[in-house]
Formats: structure tokens, C-alpha cells, sequence
């Protein structure tokens, strides 16, 4: 075993960990006020946040590229201040932004990178090779970067991050800008990764994808932990199994809300009132629909759905996730 290296510690371990910048002008921002998380081995890992939540930063940190101000983070069981290249070696890092390079070939834009961990050139042909059929960019191998959709360039940047062959993946926003179809492209790429014993350690502010990757998340808000668990989980503890969404007609919401109130009184429901629509929490939404409409009251449109993270996150915040 090689000295200082536990194979049993977690993956990330943080207490009490704060990240604070200073303005140019003298203003000190704190991205992040203290956060207690621990990712385990083999887990998929989210930090699910609206815009400067602070996940960018904590991503920074564990990434061991940007210090902690104050607080005890171990990545891999190492201090980042200590032991940053050793910890930069066991993981594979995708950024917010593609930074693939535009004058090389799909297949050199993996061949380049692996040369720079120090591959020989026939190892790291082979490499890039095995990463093209894991990405499903075999056919693209020889087109320049700029022919491919946002989708494969994704799909690149993270096979590029797995040159190394990391243990653990850091993913900033893997899939924001992406259409739908690619997006679940590439979710398919990270759970086959998950699959192989890779940690997946991301951030993301769409619901659905925290709800379609991620083991357990934390909630983050305005630099601190809202809420962890499974997703499963956090939305039963926090939420009712459906919502029934009212939206009525220009101007209407107001005078037509204390109806629904006395309506749903008698279903053990919530009611919720956003700027474009009332949201009814309740176990039985159609039941809200049927009390509503019994009682008079008359939406332009109404919706049943499952209560999701969104739900978890206005309950916790009194926001929405995306404004
Ligand atoms: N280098 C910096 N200097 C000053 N302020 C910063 C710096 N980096 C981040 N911040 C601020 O810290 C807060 C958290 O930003 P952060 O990027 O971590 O949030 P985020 O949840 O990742 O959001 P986004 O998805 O928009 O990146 C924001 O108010 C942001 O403006």
C-alpha cells in the first residue's frame, strides 16, 4: 500500500468547510459558509443548487485546486494543502466549460492529454482508442472539434477526464446547455462510468438530473446545506407524493386562492402560491382537482404530477430552483 493512502476513507470529507474571495474592490463574498458532507466510494454524489449556491466553489475545493478558508476537507483521505498533486492524480476533473482543443482531431484531443499523464505515444493511441468506443465518438475519431454538437463535445471532455483513469470524477454541471436527447446520452455515459466502480461527484441546478444520477445529494443554498439524502427520500420527507398545479386566468390567482384553501382544507393539503400558479401539495392530487372544481373554483389549466426535488427545494428555500 503506498504510505498515507487509506483505501477505506471517503471519497470527500468536510467539516465546517467555508470558502470566502475578496473583491476587487474590498467586499468579501462568502461563497461558501460552512458545509459538512461526506461522499462515499462507488457513489454518484450531488450538490443540487440554483446559480451562486456556491457548488462551482466546492467543486474548486475538492478538486484540490482552490483552498479551503477555513474548515477540514480530506479527499481521499489526503489534506488538499498538503497533498494536492497526489490527490490531482486520482481524479478525473470535467469542467463547466469545454476546454477541448479546437486545432486538434477528436481521437489527438485524447492522444495530446494522455501524453501530458505521461503515456508512451503507443499507450496512449490505444487509450484514446478504448475512450472514443466508451463515449461512442468512434466515428467521429478523425472530425475536427468544432464538427461535433454540444452533446459529443461533452461526451469528449469527459472521456478526455478519464485519461487517467481516476478513481473518483468531478463533474461541474455536466449537462447545462445540452438538448434533452443529448442530455440522456450522456447520463447513460456517467451511470455506465458508475457502473465501473467510478465516483461520481457532480453539481447540477436541474432537478431531474440529480433525480436521474445522483445516490444521495445535499440541497445547497446561499452557501449552505438546505437538506442531504437520497433523492427518494428527501422528497418524501419533505414533500407530499403529488402535487396538483392551478393556473389561472391574468390577475385571477389572488381572489380565486382562499377558495382552494377551504376547498382542500379536509385533504391534509399544502397550498403554495408562486407568481404564475398555486401549487397544491396532497397524497391524492386528482382529489384536490375533484374538491376544487366541487367548490367552484375554476383554473384556466390545471396539472397533476409527482412532487419532485423542485418541491423539496421550495419547501426548503421558498424559491424556485431555476427563476
Ligand atoms: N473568484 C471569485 N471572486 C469573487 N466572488 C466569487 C468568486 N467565485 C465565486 N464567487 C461568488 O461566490 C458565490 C458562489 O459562486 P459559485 O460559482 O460557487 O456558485 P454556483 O452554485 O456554482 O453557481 P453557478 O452555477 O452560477 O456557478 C457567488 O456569489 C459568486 O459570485
Amino acid at each position: 500500500m503506498t504510505p498515507g493512502i487509506d483505501p477505506a476513507a471517503p471519497v470527500v470529507s468536510a467539516r465546517g468547510v467555508r470558502k470566502s474571495f475578496t473583491t476587487k474592490d474590498g467586499a468579501v463574498v462568502e461563497a461558501v459558509r460552512g458545509i459538512d458532507v461526506e461522499v462515499r466510494r462507488g457513489e454518484a454524489f450531488g450538490f443540487l443548487g440554483p446559480n451562486g449556491a456556491g457548488k462551482s466553489s466546492t467543486m474548486r475545493m475538492v478538486g484540490a485546486v482552490s483552498p479551503v478558508s477555513a474548515g477540514e476537507l480530506r479527499i481521499l483521505g489526503l489534506d488538499p494543502a498538503v497533498d494536492g498533486p497526489r490527490i490531482r492524480a486520482r481524479l478525473g476533473v470535467c469542467p463547466q466549460e469545454d476546454t477541448l482543443d479546437n486545432e486538434l482531431n477528436v481521437r489527438d484531443n485524447l492522444v495530446i492529454y494522455a501524453r501530458y499523464f505521461g503515456l508512451s505515444r503507443a499507450v496512449a493511441r490505444e487509450r484514446a482508442d478504448e475512450l472514443l468506443e466508451f463515449a461512442n465518438l468512434t466515428d467521429k475519431a478523425r472530425a475536427k472539434v468544432e464538427e461535433l454538437s454540444g452533446g459529443m463535445k461533452r461526451r469528449l471532455t469527459i472521456a478526455r477526464s478519464l485519461v487517467n483513469r481516476p478513481e473518483v470524477l468531478l463533474l461541474d454541471e455536466p449537462t447545462t446547455g445540452l438538448d434533452p436527447q443529448a442530455r440522456h446520452v450522456l447520463w447513460d455515459q456517467l451511470f455506465r462510468l458508475k457502473q465501473s466502480g467510478v465516483t461520481l461527484v457532480l453539481t447540477t441546478h436541474y432537478m431531474d438530473e440529480a433525480e436521474q444520477l445522483c445516490d444521495r445529494l445535499v440541497v445547497m443554498d446561499k452557501g449552505l446545506i438546505a437538506a442531504e439524502g437520497a433523492p427518494l427520500d428527501l422528497i418524501r420527507t419533505h414533500s407530499s407524493r403529488e402535487v396538483a398545479e392551478l393556473r389561472f386566468a391574468p390577475g385571477q390567482q389572488d381572489a380565486a386562492l382562499p377558495g382552494v384553501e377551504a376547498a382542500v382544507a379536509g385533504l391534509r393539503a399544502r397550498v403554495e402560491a408562486l407568481p404564475d400558479r398555486a401549487l397544491v401539495y396532497a397524497d391524492d392530487g386528482e382529489a384536490v382537482l375533484g374538491a376544487v372544481h366541487d367548490a367552484g373554483v375554476r383554473p384556466a389549466a390545471t396539472l397533476v404530477r409527482r412532487a419532485s426535488l423542485e418541491d423539496v427545494f421550495l419547501r426548503l428555500t421558498g424559491r424556485t430552483l431555476v427563476d
